[in-house]
């Protein structure tokens, strides 16, 4: 990025079907990662998706869900949800097309919000519309960046299953950074945590979650434990001292 370097030595698969989470700091690279996937930052090296033929994938098969900037936009929800098909569009929106849209808002409990102005949504329903517009083209590679950080527990659990489920369904390659490390080792099949712009580690959530390497990446004491259904949840325990002063924010 410019002069700097942001991520070192990336080495990772993504497969289809399967739900991966990038994990790791604030600053780390993750957003920068995914970036990199879209092409829409300088990198060395190569960043490449396959078909089942083993043909490259175009550009029309991914969908990025950027992270939630509060947005003016004049759109309205269902027109903001059209944009989604932005390949498929041409003068006039057909009604199959708008069906779809509507069927998409539908199936994430926004339908009644349709003809409201985008910008006059909370930041939560912001997020929502805007990954129903990410998925109403039924991308094959799906990245997104924090899509549940302005979501209440009930909609981080329909948006995270919405996103497993459409993977599974539709053998898509699903990329997600989340913060959240119980919600991630719920839902995601991979984890892959970076920290300092390298992966430390990457497999399943039992591999990757353990004391020693989060209390190193994050300096925060953590207690990782199962809960009575067999689901790996972190609690934080206390900063580190090497963390220094919980009143210095960065
Ligand atoms: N447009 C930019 N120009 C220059 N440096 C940038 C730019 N965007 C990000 N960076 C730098 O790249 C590094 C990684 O940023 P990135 O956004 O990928 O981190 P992140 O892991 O996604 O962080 P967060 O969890 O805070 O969203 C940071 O040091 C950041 O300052």
């Amino acid at each position: 990025m410019g002069r700097k370097t942001v991520l070192e030595q990336i080495d990772a698969t993504f497969k289809a079907g399967e739900f991966t989470a990038i994990l790791g700091p604030n600053g780390t690279g993750k957003t920068t990662l995914l970036k990199a996937m879209m092409g829409l930052v300088p990198h060395t090296g190569k960043v490449r998706a396959y078909d089942e033929s083993g043909g490259p994938l175009s550009r029309t098969a991914y969908s990025y869900l950027c992270q939630l900037n509060k947005s003016s936009s004049e759109l309205t929800v269902i027109e903001v949800v059209l944009l989604g098909l932005v390949h498929q569009l041409s003068w006039r929106i057909t009604a199959a097309q708008e069906q779809q849209a509507e069927t998409m808002l539908q199936e994430l409990g926004l339908l009644h919000l349709a003809t409201r102005s985008f910008a006059h949504l909370s930041g939560g329903q912001q997020q929502l519309v805007s990954l129903a517009q990410a998925l109403i083209g039924r991308p094959e590679v799906l990245l997104l960046d924090e899509p549940t950080s302005a979501l209440d527990l009930k909609h981080q659990v329909q948006v995270l299953e919405l996103a497993r489920d459409y993977t599974r369904q539709h053998q898509c390659i699903t990329v997600a950074v989340l913060h959240d490390l119980s919600m991630a080792a719920r839902y995601c099949d991979r984890l892959l945590l970076l920290d300092q712009g390298r992966v430390q580690r990457e497999g399943s959530p039992n591999d990757v979650l353990n004391n020693e390497t989060l209390s190193r990446v994050y300096q925060v004491e953590v207690d990782v434990g199962y809960c009575s259904q067999g689901h790996t949840y972190v609690t934080p325990i206390r900063l580190l001292p090497s963390a220094g002063s919980s009143k210095q924010i960065i």
